[in-house]
């Protein structure tokens, strides 16, 4: 949301906010992360782990996760326009974003939502960072920035600020593995035989397994309630 802030200078700091290193299993069950799940359930998982990435139908990512300010976002996705939106979900938009060079992103503009904080998208943005698998789509970049605007609060102008968060991920060509999986039941059911055949194989960079164990549980306990 928009708080409300008279007259003191910006705040904006890309880099501060994402100081801490700190991890916790608590991290995984923040509200967020139910739109970051989404991201780990995309069509990837029909590969089979010796194909590689680009031959995956996805935009091959750098290793390095980059600060990414809006207004380059604005830039490469026509300013968050309609025709480049390729879905929402309940934490955010996701858009398009084509660079100058031709690689393709998803953006994914969190919406404001009360309850969650710098420290909250910290958390997530750690998360993501630290998964490294084949078969996980990978975060590539994060936009943090806090804006100063102009509001009217009891009948004066004062200033405010207004946050913006983003997430950059892979741009995965197949769009969501849920399309592939409603309604048909013999896909659900190879897809659980491939998730556990990945569940094996997977690996996060020093860390336990239990982010992504918590996914694939999630994934395997929603499609089995349907
Ligand atoms: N990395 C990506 N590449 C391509 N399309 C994506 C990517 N991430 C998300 N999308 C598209 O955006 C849609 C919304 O994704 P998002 O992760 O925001 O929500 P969700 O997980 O589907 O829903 P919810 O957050 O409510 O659980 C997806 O259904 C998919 O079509």
């Amino acid at each position: 949301g928009t708080t409300r802030r008279p007259h003191s200078p910006a705040s904006c700091s890309y880099q501060s906010a994402f100081a801490k290193e700190e991890k916790s299993y608590q991290d995984a069950h923040s509200p967020l992360f139910p739109c970051i799940n989404h991201c780990r359930r995309l069509a990837a998982f029909f590969s089979p782990p010796a194909v590689s990435r680009k031959n995956n139908s996805m935009d091959y990512a750098s290793s390095e996760t980059t600060v990414m300010p809006l207004d380059l976002l604005r830039e490469i996705t026509n300013d968050f326009s309609e025709e480049r939106r390729i879905g929402s979900g309940s934490y955010g938009k996701v858009y398009l974003g084509v660079h100058q060079h031709g690689k393709r992103i998803a953006v994914k503009i969190l919406y404001d939502m009360p309850g969650i904080d710098d420290e909250q998208f910290q958390n997530e943005f750690n998360n993501l960072t630290r998964l490294r698998h084949q078969n996980i789509v990978r975060l590539v970049g994060y936009c943090h920035n806090i804006q100063e605007i102009q509001v009217e609060y009891k009948g004066k102008l004062v200033l405010a600020e207004k946050t913006h968060r983003a997430l950059c991920l892979e741009y995965m060509s197949n769009g969501s593995l849920d399309k592939y999986l409603s309604g048909n039941e013999d896909v659900f059911l190879v897809l659980v035989g491939i998730l556990i055949y990945h569940f094996k194989n997977l690996e996060l960079e020093n860390s336990p397994n239990l982010v992504l164990q918590m996914s694939v549980i999630d994934m395997i306990g929603r499609q089995a309630m349907e």
